[in-house]
């Protein structure tokens, strides 16, 4: 299945060149998503009211630097791909696995580039609206059921109530659980179910969920180097454009966001050893098959930044010599 994001074209010279995915062919990428796990015949979602949904949905998305529409569609093809790859369809019921892949298209839903912690601190409209309790993931959830509400948009029009609110709430516990403040909260929940976890118990399959998406969220580094290099920058871009605004108002600044202190290779081994790893271990744990997707992947790349840094290092004693 779909697990590459770029398009290889052949290029004048008839070598293979890699190029983006339009923002159209994303579009169309998300439908055959959505058709291909049945969710249409399933949930009797028309086409038409699919594509609505999926273009409100890229429309709500901004152009920022990383927690873009492009964000948006890895995210969800990671959920995608995960879904197959771990055979989910076997072990989890189909509204679920719709539970999933929409919190995933949504997850970011309306993002500004500025993360909680300035929310909070500029004292903000949403930090208000939602009392400084995850005001961003509170946020993308309450766009995407704006979007919900639409009759032309609104995919679950032909659930029961009963599915209904199984959807709701799924979906309002899967986008909040991407506050990475609660990120230990999550996993240590998760390690202690893994060794015993219970595909009938209604508890783990939720903390199942949670980490999937989760997983699906922070992947950029279970992708090939060309694909992950260039997110990282663009995530330093959108946290150097926060940090400058907050230089600017006088606001505290997050040491992993100053331009002037962050190191890009340092601050990725240290988030790859801290946080990915462990993530990506313990799921792991309980799908082995992801070894060589998703936990290789990430090893070579702790390697790769890990001689990024030793040879910057190497560098700088140089220079300073
Ligand atoms: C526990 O809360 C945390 C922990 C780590 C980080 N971020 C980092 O350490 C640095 C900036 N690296 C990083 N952060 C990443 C990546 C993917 N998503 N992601 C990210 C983006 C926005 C907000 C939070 C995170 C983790 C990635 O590949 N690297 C941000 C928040
Ligand atoms: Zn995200």
């Amino acid at each position: 299945h779909l697990t590459r994001v770029n398009y290889t074209t052949l290029s004048p010279s008839c070598g293979v060149v890699n190029r983006q995915w339009e923002e159209a062919e994303m579009l169309v990428l998300l439908q055959v998503m959505f058709t291909d796990l049945d969710f249409l015949t399933a949930f009797h979602i028309k086409l038409e009211v699919l594509q609505n949904f999926l273009f409100e949905v890229y429309c709500h998305y901004n152009s920022i630097p990383f927690h873009n529409f492009r964000h948006c569609f890895c995210v969800t093809q990671m959920m995608y791909g995960l879904i197959w790859l771990t055979d989910l369809r076997s072990k989890l019921s189909r509204i679920d696995l719709l539970i999933m892949l929409t919190s995933a298209l949504c997850h970011d839903l309306d993002h500004p580039g500025y993360n909680n912690v300035y929310q909070i601190n500029a004292q903000t409209d949403l930090a208000l609206r939602y009392n400084d309790i995850s005001p961003l993931e509170n946020h993308h959830c309450a766009v995407a059921f704006g979007i919900l509400s639409k009759p032309e948009c609104n995919i679950l029009k032909n659930l029961t109530c009963e599915q209904y609110k199984h959807i709701r709430g799924g979906m309002i516990r899967c986008i909040l659980a991407t506050d990475m403040a609660r990120h230990n909260e999550i996993l240590n929940k998760f390690r202690i179910m893994q060794p015993v976890f219970d595909f009938t118990n209604k508890d783990h399959k939720e903390v199942l969920m949670k980490i999937m998406v989760k997983v699906s969220d922070i992947s950029n580094e279970a992708r090939p180097m060309t694909v992950a290099e260039p997110w990282l920058d663009c995530l330093l871009q959108e946290f150097f454009n926060q940090s400058d605004t907050e230089k600017l108002k006088g606001l505290p600044v997050t040491p992993f966001m100053d331009r002037d202190k962050v190191s890009k290779p340092s601050s990725q081994t240290n988030f790859i050893r801290f946080v990915l790893l462990p993530l990506f271990t313990e799921l792991t744990k309980l799908f082995p098959c992801l070894e060589q997707h998703i936990l290789e992947p990430v090893r070579r790349a702790l390697e790769y930044y890990s001689d990024m840094e030793r040879a910057n290092k190497q560098e700088q004693g140089t220079t300073k010599a």
